[in-house]
């Protein structure tokens, strides 16, 4: 049976060796999704867990057949690293994505940057558990407990959205570091490109503080939907499947910290040789 089963029965065969195993996942929801009503109100095709694996030795995974505004991945990964939750920082660099979710002073409320770096404690205190994530890579790195949660279920009520990429998982052998991200809910054609080039970045940025080779990125989607307004652009990424390019690759230069990189140490242009970005409105 051929990788890309939906993809083949439309007629939409990639080239030889190029990976399109997330226009697969488009292809079957758009095809195969049932019609499921959401928060937004805006209607959905959807399907119930999915998920999509990256061999990261072979390319750095921004999708080819649209183009993925990887300065708003940078800088949206970077916030978070540094712990940010007021989309300020982002607007400073040209970064809109989160806009509609903020309040007047641009706060969102204990989100993903919140508890990363400061889970607060019963006690008062705080947890850093991405300090903590690179020091059990170092020192203990058979540990089966290398888990980074964003899913503070007591929190929930004071986020402006709950955590959608919920919690992740490292894992070391041979020296090679894996990644598997839970994302809750996936709005696969908007959402999700940033998403997987969000982690494939964080996995690639780990394993350099930790003297790793990075491994493969494994993807499990919840809520796998298109979005009922994202159909036409759906349609028009799909017919490019059969001119679907590779990967391009990643150049990452070295900083202290992870919270220490900056938007210039991080380059996913060298040979990205992408189709022309598709518009589409975001639900909210
Ligand atoms: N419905 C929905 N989908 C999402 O993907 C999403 C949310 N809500 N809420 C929180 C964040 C914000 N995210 C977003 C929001 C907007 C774009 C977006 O409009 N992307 C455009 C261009 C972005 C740009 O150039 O800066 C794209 O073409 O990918 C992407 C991710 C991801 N998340
Ligand atoms: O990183 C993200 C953040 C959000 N999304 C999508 C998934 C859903 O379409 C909405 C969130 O709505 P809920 O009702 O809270 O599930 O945002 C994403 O795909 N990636």
């Amino acid at each position: 049976m051929s990788r890309y089963p939906v993809l083949t029965a439309l007629g939409l065969e990639p080239p030889a060796g190029v990976d399109v195993s997330y226009e697969e996942l488009l292809a079957e929801v758009l095809e195969h999704g049932l019609h499921k009503g959401d928060r937004t109100g805006t209607g959905t095709r959807s399907l119930f867990a999915r998920q999509l694996r990256y061999d990261l030795s072979a390319g750095f995974p921004r999708v080819t057949t649209k183009f993925v505004a990887m300065k708003a991945v940078k800088g949206e990964l970077l916030w978070f690293l540094q712990g940010g939750t007021n989309v300020r920082w982002l607007q400073e660099r040209g970064i809109t994505i989160w806009d509609e979710w903020a309040q007047p002073d641009g706060e969102l409320g204990p989100v993903y940057g919140a508890q990363w770096r400061s889970w607060p404690t019963r006690e008062g205190g705080t947890i850093d558990q991405i300090r903590e994530l690179v020091t059990t890579l170092r020192t203990d790195p058979d540990s089966r407990r290398m888990v980074v949660s964003a899913w503070n279920v007591a929190d929930l009520d004071r986020m402006a959205l709950a955590p959608c990429h919920a919690f992740f998982q490292c894992y070391v052998v041979q020296g090679r570091l894996s990644l598997q991200v839970y994302q809750r809910s996936a709005d696969l054609f908007l959402g999700v490109p940033f998403n997987i080039a969000s982690y494939a970045l964080l996995t690639h940025m780990l394993a350099q503080q930790t003297g790793l080779e990075p491994g493969e990125l494994v993807w499990t989607g919840g809520d796998c939907h298109v979005y009922d307004n994202h159909v036409d652009q759906v349609r028009l990424q799909l017919a490019r499947v059969p001119q679907a390019r590779p990967f391009p690759t990643l150049r990452l230069r070295r900083a202290e910290f992870l919270d220490a990189y900056t938007m210039e140490d991080i380059d996913a242009s060298t040979g990205y040789d992408h189709h022309p970005a598709i518009k589409a409105p975001v639900a909210v």
